[in-house]
């Protein structure tokens, strides 16, 4: 009987004040929660950026002190990775006056571009040891070298943007950091990546907005933008990136510097952020940045070495092939100035005509060609970043701030998988725009694990499909614009994403590409886009952005070859720019 009573009081309690003051009571906690959570990741980000900015200004101080003048900075600065590397070998130069002169520049360059996220203390001692050493000097001996934010070294921070990844010092360096090291370089910079390193512009709530050199109002492409705005401002000479969807070639054909991206796996990626490493269908390649095609020659005959082979096994052990960059036998090379889905605009059209009649000029066979349905090629990428729902990112972002750059993506992935679907189709259906459309639904992911290996069969028959069409052309190598536009104004990146489907067919493929400046936007160029397709809403939002002011900005060529011939890319790569230079031999 008691019992009965008490249940009756129990649910007399349920009544509807009750139950409202108790949700009002809930949504009150929650909210409340959020914005302590808020709160605690702004200060986070707010310590850690202060840290940053003190370590910066602490090692300006500690040159001025050592009597760094700009006009010596400068002198070094400016000599060629070849100059350098002979004067370090010859011991003309110090490895402790390079370093110092390159910090020097690096903070300057930083003070106007953000690209710097902080100094490497350990610097200096190092340069001091190659200094002290006696025997033979390693083939890197004194060079400085920057670094991406994501690759670990000991003692630092690797954050890719994100708060979460704040206080936590990684205690060993990367494989290429290591290889890099015993080689002779001296690691001297951490540069600037965007938040979860998914986009191509260069912004975070960490470390801020990177600009590129070349106009302020733009960003210096990404994910490798802190490298490639500090390579082509003069505060760098080489530096280490990594690639999934063109990071590395972005920058470069952004900010007019050389990169390239290897065949995933040729290059250790050990040690690098791990965030994308659970989707193992396009894999992140570890490569270089460099002021000029050399210094990518340099770093790929250091790095290719039985030190690396032996601290990564996975390595596959193919040392540096100079029989394949040295051949001088004419080759058959596909190219194209459009990929048949996103229109390259007419820069780009031109500094692939321009490398065509170099190549063509030194005795190559150039063939016209498309590229295997790139449509089909940009959806396979997309549905493999988004395989998981996007469940990686939101778990790597939760409680973080979003930054600008990503703010809409991070909204869209927060919704549930059928909703994404149907907006996805919204979207294509009433914008005409395939690709915002598409990309939306792609972030629904899959739904089971049967519907994911089919569609990592799908990827293998499209690298089927290219492989045949390289065969069926007889081709040993292939150019094409390095992106599909030049560099872009801060914030566009939602409504530019297209454009790289010039970059993602070669980590979809797996294919080494590397990107080198050929050109520059013109006047002409820009009366040209009046032939510029208008149709949908991507097209139009390139005509904007180009019609905004890109006169005299960087517009790269990418050279691609089958995989591990990363060695041919680069002769490719050397070929048409001593082509420019007007050099034939
Ligand atoms: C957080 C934003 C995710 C958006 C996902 C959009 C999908 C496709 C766009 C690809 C953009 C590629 C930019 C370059 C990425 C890259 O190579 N990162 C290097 C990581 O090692």
């Amino acid at each position: 009987m008691n019992r009965f009573k008490e249940l009756e009081i129990d649910l007399d309690w349920f009544n509807g004040r009750n139950v409202s003051v108790a949700f009002l009571c809930l949504v009150t906690l929650k909210t409340s929660h959020a914005i302590y959570k808020y709160y605690r990741a702004k200060s986070k980000v707010k310590v850690k950026r202060e840290e940053c900015l003190a370590a910066c200004r602490k090692m300006a101080e500690h040159l001025t002190q050592k009597g760094i003048t700009k006009d010596k900075a400068e002198r070094i600065t400016r000599l060629s990775i070849t100059e350098l590397e002979q004067r370090l070998q010859s011991g003309e130069l110090s490895a402790v006056e390079v370093c110092e002169c390159y910090q020097a520049v690096a903070l300057e360059v930083d003070r106007k571009l953000n690209c710097v996220v902080e100094p490497i203390w350990e610097a200096e001692e190092m340069a001091l040891e190659r200094d002290q050493k006696t025997g033979k000097k390693g083939p890197l001996h004194g060079m400085p070298v920057s670094i991406k934010e994501n690759y670990y070294i000991k003692g630092y921070d690797c954050t890719a943007g994100m708060q979460r990844c704040i206080g936590d010092p990684v205690s060993e360096d990367a494989v290429v950091v290591k290889v890099l090291k015993r080689q002779g370089a001296v690691p001297f910079v951490r540069t600037n990546v965007p938040q979860t390193m998914m986009t191509f512009e260069c912004s975070n709530p960490i470390y801020g907005r990177t600009l590129n050199p070349q106009d302020t109002n733009r960003g210096p492409g990404g994910s490798s933008g802190g490298e490639g705005a500090l390579i082509a401002a003069g505060g760098s000479i080489l530096g280490i990136g990594t690639d999934i969807g063109g990071s590395i070639r972005i920058p470069a054909n952004m900010c007019g510097i050389c990169g390239l991206k290897p065949t995933a796996g040729r290059i250790s990626g050990a040690g690098t952020h791990k965030l994308t490493k659970g989707q193992t269908l396009v894999k992140s390649a570890s490569g270089m940045l460099s002021r000029d095609v050399d210094g990518v020659t340099i770093a790929m005959r250091a790095l290719l070495c039985q030190y690396m082979f032996d601290l990564d096994p996975t390595v596959p052990p193919i040392p540096f092939r100079e029989e394949i960059y040295q051949d001088k036998r004419p080759l058959r090379i596909g190219y194209y100035i459009d990929d048949g889905y996103i229109p390259s605009v007419p820069s780009m059209h031109r500094a692939v005509e321009k490398a065509k009649s170099i190549l063509e000029s030194r005795g190559h066979k150039l063939i016209p060609m498309q590229p295997v349905d790139a449509r089909r090629m940009f959806r396979l990428f997309l549905d493999t970043v988004g395989a998981d729902g996007t469940k990686t990112y939101l778990t790597c972002m939760k409680d973080d701030i979003y930054d600008s750059t990503v703010r809409q993506f991070f909204y869209t992935s927060h919704l549930p998988g059928v909703l994404k679907k149907m907006i996805g189709w919204i979207m294509s259906a009433v914008s005409r725009d395939d690709i915002a459309g598409y990309m939306v639904k792609a972030l629904s992911g899959f739904g089971t694990v049967y519907e994911y290996w089919n569609h990592a069969l799908d990827i293998e028959d499209y690298k089927d499909d290219t492989l045949a069409l390289w065969r069926s052309l007889g081709i040993d190598a292939v150019i094409c614009p390095g992106f599909a536009f030049p560099a872009i104004p801060h914030n566009t990146f939602g409504d530019l994403v297209g454009g790289c489907v010039y970059s993602t067919m070669y980590n979809l493929l797996n294919y080494p590409a590397g990107v080198l400046p050929v050109t520059k936007v013109t006047e002409q160029d820009i009366k040209d886009m009046a032939n510029y397709p208008n149709k949908t809403k991507f097209e139009k939002n390139i005509k904007k952005m180009m019609l905004g002011g890109t006169v005299g900005l960087p517009c790269g060529v990418q050279c691609v070859a089958l995989p591990y011939q990363e060695e041919l890319v680069i002769r490719l790569m050397k070929e048409v720019e001593q082509g420019l230079k007007g050099d034939n031999s």
